[in-house]
């Protein structure tokens, strides 16, 4: 937190001393009200005590809604750049007979298809529907390498501002004006969009109920001190008050939440919700699609091969035209490999790709070919074949995905569609299992090839020939023992459990679907990056509860600090307890004051930067912070105010 921050932070941190921004945090809204009629007070009965005490009252306001302001502060900047994505641009929009008109980028609406091509900057946010091309996305995501997109498959969505470097895309529109991901993006920076979380709530509720004790105490403080012939001051008694509720927290609590979705966005993670966030401090498995999540995704045809008895040119054919409409990029390297585009035969009917069929090809003349997994092909052929048997074997056992093809009652071979592991999978798979995370991949794809992926990646389990359903049920089954999930994903097929999952982070790279039902999206398309996912939301957490220790150990300190030093004209016996030596009841109590809103200032740092997080047990974590929160923060005060006491005593008339 710099000078510059601060200055800028400042007339947010002045607007915000509307009443009305305040009823959010009652904790405040009391010091609000305390400060008004100390106002009152001291305009009625001007007193040197009188108006110290207002000034720091009002100022402990402001330093409250400086620490909310600084938080949102650090996102402006962010904004600002994502801004300059939105300019308006040229779109070429497709009408329904093909042709191509010119207009503006901002009267987009959903489903309008727009041309785009090399050199050209993408108009909205949508799915190539045909195409493809190499992106370059770093304005949004920072990174350099250009990224490729395109129709069919799990990588087809794009986003506006982003700019095409090769080839030629149609692009289906996604989103409304004003609704697209960068206007999303801009929102959480700013943090315009945030909502609190039920744990924020409930912390409220609690800080509201040790208000109301607090001014249960100060209360009967007073009757007691009338009966007594010790009577104080309503002055004296808000001024207790206020240094009693607990300020600290009540002004740090937003500041915390909001610095946490801006340690994601630094990382490239955008968390559409603050619960995905605290949800992720928690997580206890960690489900992975494999294919574009553990793996590239850049699954292509390397290999033809012909069961006994056929020949390669007839299994080059077959999977050839079982390919020709297939949009999805496996089918499409299958066309490349084979290196021949023959024209559709007429009549022809496909068959497209599902992931429940898992399987694609075409009907024509009374043939019927298909393409597919090998459990879904035999099953459709009605009968396997030892021979195809060793081949699917061959081909999962090195990670690959075997297509097997087959025509009416014959199978003809495999084609092998070959995936890279992405890289540093197994270390950050290592540190999740030290952080006491079991990771799970879950894949369409036959056992053999799932176990060969996962060995080479180091997760701990797999659920291999898993439909969407089967990924949903197995995040319901986890769920329901209690257990936090977290799922990574990148395709239509995992939106389902995306959405079920506590923490959904899709790929980037992901399609629209993907995106849209999880609650955080992963700019580097990098599943591992959940590691600092689960530390950011740790700190989140752990950082709440520290501050919420020290400011209620502050809080009680600070009775017993002041208030010896309030009765001992009256009851001389007190002195013993006066411990302090404070050097008058006056200037004890704005000392008091004086502390309560300079300790709010000192720990905005600690509340935007979060406490150090180093993978421990819960109990350690716990026993580590009641130490040094909780008996830093009873000794404090006894320390501050004593020396501000030193200070404040000097000033005439206290
Ligand atoms: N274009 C295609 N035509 C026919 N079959 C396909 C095609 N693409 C994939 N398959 C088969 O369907 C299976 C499941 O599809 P897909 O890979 O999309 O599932 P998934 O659940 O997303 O798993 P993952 O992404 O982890 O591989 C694949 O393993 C493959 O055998
Ligand atoms: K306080
Ligand atoms: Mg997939």
């Amino acid at each position: 937190m710099n000078a510059l921050t601060l200055r800028q932070a400042l007339p947010g941190a002045l607007r915000k001393l509307d009443p009305r921004e305040l009823v959010r945090t009652p904790v405040m809204l009391v010091v609000w009200l305390g400060a008004l009629l100390t106002t009152i007070l001291s305009v009625t009965d001007p007193s040197v005590l009188g108006w110290s005490v207002t000034v720091w009252l009002w100022l402990t306001v402001i330093f409250g809604n400086l620490a909310e302001s600084v938080a949102e502060g650090r996102g402006k900047a962010q904004a600002a750049s994502l801004r300059a994505l939105q300019q308006e641009t040229t779109a070429f929009r497709q009408r329904t007979d093909g042709s191509v008109e010119e207009v503006p980028s901002t009267s987009l609406r959903k489903d309008d298809l727009v041309v785009v091509v090399a050199g050209q900057r993408i108009p909205g946010d949508g799915d190539v529907v045909e195409g493809v091309a190499s992106v370059d996305e770093s304005a949004v995501t920072g990174e350099s390498a250009p990224v490729i997109r395109e129709s069919g498959g799990d990588r087809s969505a794009v986003t506006g501002g982003t700019t095409v470097l090769s080839d030629r895309i149609v692009v289906r529109i996604t989103s409304e004006p004003g609704q697209s991901f960068v206007d999303r993006m801009i929102a959480l920076v700013e943090g315009s969009e945030r909502q609190r979380t039920p744990n924020e709530v409930a912390l409220n509720v609690l800080l509201s109920a040790l208000t109301v004790c607090f001014l249960a105490v100060v209360g009967s403080l007073w009757f007691v001190a009338d009966f007594s012939g010790a009577q104080q001051s309503v002055l004296v008694l808000t001024a207790l008050l206020v240094c009693l509720i607990p300020t600290t927290i009540g002004a740090l609590l937003s500041a915390i939440g909001i610095a946490g979705m801006d340690r994601l966005v630094r990382r490239n993670v955008l968390a559409m919700s603050g619960r995905a966030v605290e949800a992720a401090g928690d997580v206890d498995v960690l489900l992975l699609d494999k294919t574009g999540t553990i793996t590239y995704g850049n699954r292509r045809a390397s290999e033809l091969l012909p069961l006994d008895g056929v020949t390669q040119r007839e299994l080059a054919d077959a999977a050839l035209l079982a390919s020709l409409a297939d949009e999805t990029p496996e089918g499409r390297s299958i066309v490349d490999l084979v290196g021949e585009r023959p024209d559709v035969p007429a009549g022809a009917v496909f068959v497209e790709f599902s992931a429940s069929t898992r399987m694609s090809g075409l009907d024509v003349d009374g043939r019927s070919i298909r393409k597919g997994a090998a459990s879904a092909v035999t099953a459709w052929v009605g009968r396997t074949d030892p021979g195809l048997d060793v081949l699917v074997q061959q081909v999962s056992e090195t990670g690959g995905t075997p297509l097997v093809v087959a025509e009416q009652d014959r199978l003809l071979g495999v084609v092998h569609l070959k995936d890279v592991v992405k890289e540093g999978m197994r270390e950050r798979f290592d540190e999740l299992r030290a952080m006491g995370i079991r990771t799970v991949m879950i894949t369409g794809d036959n056992a053999v090839t799932a176990k060969a992926i996962a060995a080479e990646a180091g997760v701990d389990d797999v659920l291999a020939e898993a439909t969407p359903e089967d990924k949903l049920a197995l995040i319901r089954k986890e769920q329901t023992g209690g257990r936090m999930v977290a799922m990574c994903g990148d395709g239509t097929n995992d939106a389902p459990a995306l959405a079920q999952a506590d923490v959904g982070v899709a790929m980037n790279t992901g399609t629209t679907a993907a995106k849209e039902a999880g609650n955080m999206v992963d700019l580097d398309s990098d599943p591992t990056k959940l590691i600092d996912v689960v530390e950011i939301g740790k700190q989140l957490l752990i950082t709440r509860g520290a501050l919420t220790t020290f400011s209620v150990a502050n809080d009680v300190a600070k009775y017993f600090a002041v208030l010896p030093a309030m009765f001992v004209v009256a009851f001389p016996g007190i002195d013993v307890l006066n411990v302090m030596r404070l050097s008058s009841p006056e200037s004890a109590i704005v000392s008091a004051v004086v502390f309560n809103a300079l300790i709010i200032v000192a720990l905005i740092p600690l509340a935007l930067r979060g406490v150090h997080y180093k993978p421990a047990s819960a109990t350690a974590l716990l026993r580590r912070n009641l130490l040094v929160y909780g008996v830093g923060g009873l000794v404090a005060p006894f320390v501050g105010i004593k020396l501000l006491d030193l200070v404040v005593s000097l000033i005439p008339g206290l």
